[in-house]
């Protein structure tokens, strides 16, 4: 099967409400054009004798033929697909140009290639430019009604970072959120063009600039994704108030390509860039799925600074035309494929294109009294007016937040599931007291799998004797543990470095609060909050204090410990989000308070008191902008004595309220122009304020961040130990666990469904070996008591997962072994394993059985190796749960697997570190490397 089939054609294509605003703007809704362009074989492919894989049927339709079957299979449709032999100027014509000239006519537009690296994206973009330029001036030539500015700017993103490349040397550009204009990169230069030659030396210092570096499949790799943008405004030159007068921009998007480590061997900056590209075009497909799909909720437009700047143009008010290119080698298929699949998602995607018409000067003024109208009220009322600046701040803020809320519950699940294993390990080992082998924490893996030897004994007795056996030598291997002292260390001091947290976030506030009490700033109310958060602040330092002490006591039952965990962990959660909330008040008043405080605050105390603060080890850590805004406004406060009027300073004031009332009474009297100014000057303040803010949280958020990487991997080393733990504690009391986790068989059920849908997914994407996959489906069926099996599947796959992606994006320094080596070494042992599958067919099924197979798995009944054919299909679509369930059956037939007393669960359990696994399937080995186990 080859991807998705594509039914949509071209005459599908949306156009709806053609309508008039009342402003004259026009507003239509359209699809997203979507062109596919194959190159030719490269010297490199056709000197590797490399085969061509697909076929252009017709104008919109690319078809995979496979070599070794001869039969194509499931087209791919698009507006227009271009075969090898196409020229540049087709595919501008028929894929391009139509797009490209709407910004002649007010309408914003964007054309972008995206392929993998070394499939011609910067070959195509560079015809569709230079078409589109002759094009426009041509247009320009042929409109003497209008006058015609054209203006350019160009930025490259590179790592992450936004370079302007019309002036490099102006080093990182930050990006702003224009509330009108969307997303906008600060201080990019931009030059007005003169003519079309002046335009084309501008695009080529452009081109100059961007970064380039060599990889094994192009000399020339474009490691950046490149934006250069037109700025195209007009005017008719009749129209004396400019009525009718269009500004659009147009978008020349050359996407960085995606890579593969495995194929483009890059190792150092190019594999920190590839991780980077790969990156950000994963948010691009991301988005353009979420929006293909119609969903209206959150698109992740911000999760790289790409999609950010192209959100206009990604189901915003621009037309946009997607140019895809692939290239024809079969040693490229699953790109091609990628990329195919990306088009079609993006063939859904409904952009609303809208006329950008400048209004009227007559207009403008009216607006520009409106605004000079709203400034003066925001002098006179500066709390309304901060209100109004902070909400949409907030909202951001609010998503920062919530982010932050999730990684928190995370945290503290693990932490709550480390706890409660490790209550279990003690009242194991209770039973065992003095027989505990104490051996170093390097050693848990292997202490944790069971032998060969224990295996081979199993097999030597009855059920019933296995059974025991089995236990028997869980227990054995469980008591071969490491000293659950080095667990309970481990622990406490997480549990430490939480409290100092707590306690860093308790100072930081106190200061706080004595800053707004010294100042009299805040209301009754936020005084009241802040007390309030203090002195819970203070109970959750008591209550872990306690918490601890219960754990070193010992006392209480499991069930109560797991209780208390979880209310501690609510009280933390509670108090987290009170914490939010005061720091919402803090930035609100702080920006209420840069508005009204007079310049000659008493800046030095306060900054000594945070300075002291930051002092401290963990303050380091989330501290590391300045502790408060208030530490922020003092700086801008010095800048604006240097700034301020004469009469708005007034020294000694020690009344912020007689200051308030005192200035604003100066306000009122003072002139437009120095009410203006201070308006720039509070905006100023503003955005300081918000930048300190906001780097605290994102200090914060780095702190959480590494200490949740650390409670994982804590967790992890300890997950190891539950199922084996837990075993013996169901032994001994089955209807308490089951009081615990089962509450009802009914969302059980439901829960078991989702689970075991994911898993299959992570099975999937980790390439997991395909007998442990099917032992795991066939035995695990929705049985209560496999809850736990469920639970640490999905945990470990979900990290492995978060691993492999990771591992991509980590620098190769940190590493032991070469990422592309792990991951490929997975694909390798599956590809044996289905090799070994493949052999066995023949003699475990009979002729009769295989013939059925074949044509029930669409396997062509002449052809090489139909065995391997056969297998390679097996296991292959994780949506399609017949599929799997057919696939788990099969499988299970050639290594004469049978649910049964013999392969019971504990024969799972074996299985997760067994030795016939463990060369299969790099999961086990590879994480413990990682953790240095
Ligand atoms: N349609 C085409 N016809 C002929 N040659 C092509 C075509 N497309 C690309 N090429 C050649 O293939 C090579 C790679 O193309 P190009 O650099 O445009 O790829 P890319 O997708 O931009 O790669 P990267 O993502 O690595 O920057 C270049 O030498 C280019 O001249």
């Amino acid at each position: 099967m080859v991807g998705t089939p594509a039914v949509a054609t071209p005459s599908s294509k949306v156009h709806r409400n053609l309508a008039s605003t009342p402003g004259g703007s026009k507003i239509r809704e359209e699809k997203i054009r979507v062109t596919v362009r194959m190159r030719p074989l490269n010297r490199k492919e056709q000197s590797m004798y490399d085969l061509i894989a697909w076929d252009c049927l017709d104008e919109q339709t690319i078809v995979f033929k496979n070599p070794n079957e001869g039969r194509p299979t499931t087209p791919y449709t698009f507006d227009r697909v271009f075969a090898p032999a196409c020229s540049t100027q087709k595919v501008y014509d028929e894929g391009a140009k139509d797009v490209a000239l709407s910004a002649l006519s007010g309408i914003n537009a964007t054309i972008f290639a995206y392929g993998q690296t070394s499939s011609g994206k910067t070959f195509t973009m560079r015809g569709i430019t230079e078409n589109a330029i002759r094009d426009i001036y041509d247009y320009i030539k042929n409109t003497p009604d209008r006058d015609f500015v054209l203006r350019i700017s160009a930025l490259e993103i590179y790592n992450e970072t936004v370079i302007d490349l019309l002036n490099r040397e102006s080093g990182p550009l930050r990006l702003l959120d224009d509330p009108e204009k969307g997303t906008i990169v600060e201080k990019l230069n931009e030059e007005v063009a003169k003519d079309g030659q002046h335009l084309r030396h501008l695009i080529g210092i452009c081109e100059a600039h961007r970064q380039v570096g060599e990889t094994t499949l192009n000399d020339k790799s474009s490691r950046s994704h490149q934006i250069i943008r037109l700025t195209v405004e007009s005017f008719l030159r009749e129209s004396p108030d400019h009525v009718k007068s269009y500004i659009a921009t147009l978008n020349f998007v050359d996407l960085a390509g995606s890579e593969r480590v495995s194929q483009t061997n890059t190792c150092g900056a190019r594999l920190k860039e590839g991780s980077h590209i790969n990156r950000s075009l994963l948010t691009l497909a991301s988005v353009i799925r979420k929006l293909s799909c119609g969903i209206r909720g959150h698109i992740p437009y911000r999760d790289s600074k790409l999609t950010r700047i192209l959100q206009s143009s990604l189901g915003g008010n621009a037309r946009t035309a997607i140019i895809c290119t692939v290239s024809p080698a079969l040693s490229h298929l699953e790109q091609t494929r990628n990329t195919l699949s990306f088009a079609t998602s993006a063939k859904d995607v409904v952009n609303t294109a809208r006329v950008n018409m400048v209004v009227s000067e007559k207009t403008r003024v009216r607006e520009l009294q409106n605004e000079v109208a709203r400034l003066e009220g925001e002098l006179r009322n500066p709390e309304l007016s901060a209100d109004a600046y902070l909400r949409s701040l907030l909202a951001e803020k609010e998503l920062k937040i919530q982010q932050m809320e999730k990684d928190m519950e995370d945290l503290k699940r693990q932490r709550d599931l480390a706890q409660c294993q490790l209550d279990l390990e003690r009242r194991a080992n209770k039973v065992q007291k003095g027989s505990i082998d104490c051996r170093s924490s390097s050693q848990v893996v292997r202490c944790l799998s069971f032998s060969e030897e224990n295996e081979s004994d199993i097999g030597k007795h009855t059920p019933e004797r296995r059974v025991t056996v089995s236990r028997q030598a869980m227990l054995k291997n469980l008591l071969a543990s490491p000293d659950p002292s080095i667990l309970v260390d481990e622990i406490q001091k997480l549990e430490h470095r939480q409290l100092q947290v707590f306690e860093d976030a308790n100072r930081a506030l106190e200061v706080l609060h004595k800053d707004f009490a010294t100042h009299n700033l805040g209301n009754q109310e936020t005084a009241d909050t802040m007390s309030k958060v203090l002195s819970e602040i203070k109970d959750l330092v008591a209550a872990s204090s306690t918490a601890d002490e219960i754990v070193k006591a010992d006392k209480t039952n499991l069930m109560e410990k797991i209780a208390q965990l979880k209310n501690q962990g609510n009280t933390i959660s509670s108090l987290e989000r009170k914490l939010e909330n005061v720091q919402k008040s803090i930035d609100k008043l702080v920006s209420a308070f840069g508005t009204k405080e007079t310049p000659d605050c008493k800046t030095q105390p306060r900054r000594k008191k945070i300075l002291s603060l930051n002092n401290s080890p963990t303050m380091q850590h989330i501290m590391r902008a300045p502790c408060s805004p208030l530490s922020s406004s003092c700086k801008a406060m010095e800048h604006e004595i240097e700034n301020r009027v004469p009469n708005i300073s007034s020294p000694g004031g020690d009344s912020s309220a007689r200051l308030h009332k005192d200035t604003s009474q100066k306000d009122d009297e003072s002139s437009p122009a120095s009410r203006q100014s201070k308006s720039v000057n509070v905006k100023k303040i503003q955005k300081m304020f918000k930048n300190a803010a906001e780097e605290n949280i994102r200090s914060f958020r780095v702190y959480i961040t590494e200490l949740k990487e650390l409670v994982a991997k804590l967790h992890y080393q300890k997950q190891l130990l539950v199922c084996q733990v837990l075993e013996l504690e169901a032994n001994k009391s089955v209807p308490e666990e089951m009081d615990t986790i089962d509450r009802s068989p009914l969302s059980w059920r439901i829960l078991f469904e989702q689970q075991r849908k994911q898993i299959i997914m992570l099975w999937h994407l980790c390439h997991i070996s395909l007998v442990h996959r099917t032992q795991f489906y066939l035995l695990l069926r929705g049985d209560p008591s496999d809850q736990i099996y469920m639970e640490v599947e999905l945990r470990r796959l979900t990290w492995l997962e978060q691993h492999l992606a990771e591992l991509g994006n980590a620098s190769p320094a940190l590493l032991s072994n070469e990422p592309a080596d792990l991951v490929s070494g997975s694909i390798r042992a599956l590809k044996q394993e289905r090799e070994y599958l493949a052999k066995r067919v023949n003699c475990k099924l009979t002729a009769e059985e295989r013939e059925l197979l074949y044509a029930r798995w669409e396997v062509p009944p002449v052809g090489k190796q139909r065995r391997l054919q056969l297998v390679n299909k097996f296991w292959t679509d994780p949506y399609n749960m017949q599929h799997i369930q057919e696939s788990a059956e099969i499988v299970a037939k050639l290594i004469d697997f049978c649910v049964s007393n013999e392969n019971s669960k504990d024969m799972f359990a074996l299985n997760f570190a067994s030795p016939y696994n463990r060369k299969t399937w790099a999961g086990w080995n590879f994480i413990s490397n990682l953790l240095k186990l």
